[in-house]
């Protein structure tokens, strides 16, 4: 499944907040978006799950435009992971996971025991399987995020948006639900906050600030000290680590680097 972006422009309250958008994804890749706190990822990745209509501008996957298609198309095509869930009432885990199963009903189908199948190996895969008939509300932050991991599992789109999916996870399931989304071999789009999982992850990386995209390119290609600077106003150091061979940032705070200065001036 190929999404194309093309030129999107986002306006609320009178503000730009992403101007003139254009990227591509690839069927089979996985794309992540980077930038800071408030630079436009979520919601250039509401205007492609159509939570919010851009001003201007095109999203299509594999040519048909998303804001054409019907709800339960667009649900067939792409499943959605929310950096907030929007669930407002309490249901169990399994049926939170459940709900992945209806784009692929009729009106009023029941659940069939190939649909409680496929909810229970989705609950599996994200170790969540002994929590089939917990409250969700009951659950911490990052069993609720790995619920709902499950949920876009069930859903089998060929097409996955995650926002921000290891938020809440501590460092096991980080990897575990990277792993797992890897396995998968589907077209992902994510937005990513760790600069470390961005590079053992993905195929490509967009970079956003202030709404416009400012670098793409593959992890290697991108993840340079100069850009992290200019983007993310830290200094870092940028190795090839030498187990993965993939890129790993070590980031200085300003109090190291104060710290560091003083020593050196010392030195003298
Ligand atoms: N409904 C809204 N009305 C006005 N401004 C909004 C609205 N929603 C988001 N914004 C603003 O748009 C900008 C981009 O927000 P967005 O949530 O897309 O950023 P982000 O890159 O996902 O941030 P974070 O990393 O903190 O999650 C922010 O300045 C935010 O305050």
């Amino acid at each position: 499944m190929n999404l194309h972006v093309e030129n999107i422009s986002v306006e609320l309250e009178k503000k730009t907040i992403l101007r003139d958008v254009s990227l591509t994804v690839r069927s089979g890749e996985f794309v992540g978006l980077i930038g800071p706190n408030g630079s436009g990822k979520s919601t250039l990745l509401k205007s492609i799950y159509r939570a919010l209509e851009p001003r201007s501008g095109f999203i299509s996957l594999d040519g048909a435009d998303v804001y054409e298609l019907t709800a339960r198309q667009n649900a067939q095509r792409m499943a959605v992971v929310r950096q907030e869930s929007s669930i407002e009432f309490d249901f169990t885990v399994m049926e939170i996971v459940m709900m992945g199963r209806s784009p692929h009903k009729r009106l009023f189908q029941t659940d069939t025991p190939a649909d409680s199948r496929i909810c229970e190996e989705a609950l599996e895969r994200v170790g969540m399987q002994a929590y089939a008939s917990r409250s969700f509300f009951s659950l911490s932050g990052g069993e609720k995020q790995r619920v709902l991991i499950a949920r876009a599992l069930v859903q089998q789109a060929e097409f996955l948006v995650l926002d921000e999916p290891t938020n809440h996870l501590d460092v096991r399931y980080q990897l575990q639900v990277m792993d797992l989304v890897k396995t998968l071999g589907i077209t992902v789009f994510s937005s990513l906050h760790d600069l470390n999982i961005a590079a053992m992850y993905c195929d490509r990386l967009y970079v956003i600030r202030d709404g416009e995209l400012v670098a793409s390119g593959t992890p290697e290609e991108v993840l340079e000290p100069g850009l992290i600077r200019d983007v993310f106003g830290v200094e870092t150091e940028v190795v090839t680590h030498p187990i993965t061979g993939k890129k790993h940032v070590y980031f200085f705070s300003e109090a190291v680097r104060v710290q560091q200065s003083r020593q050196e001036v010392k030195a003298l």
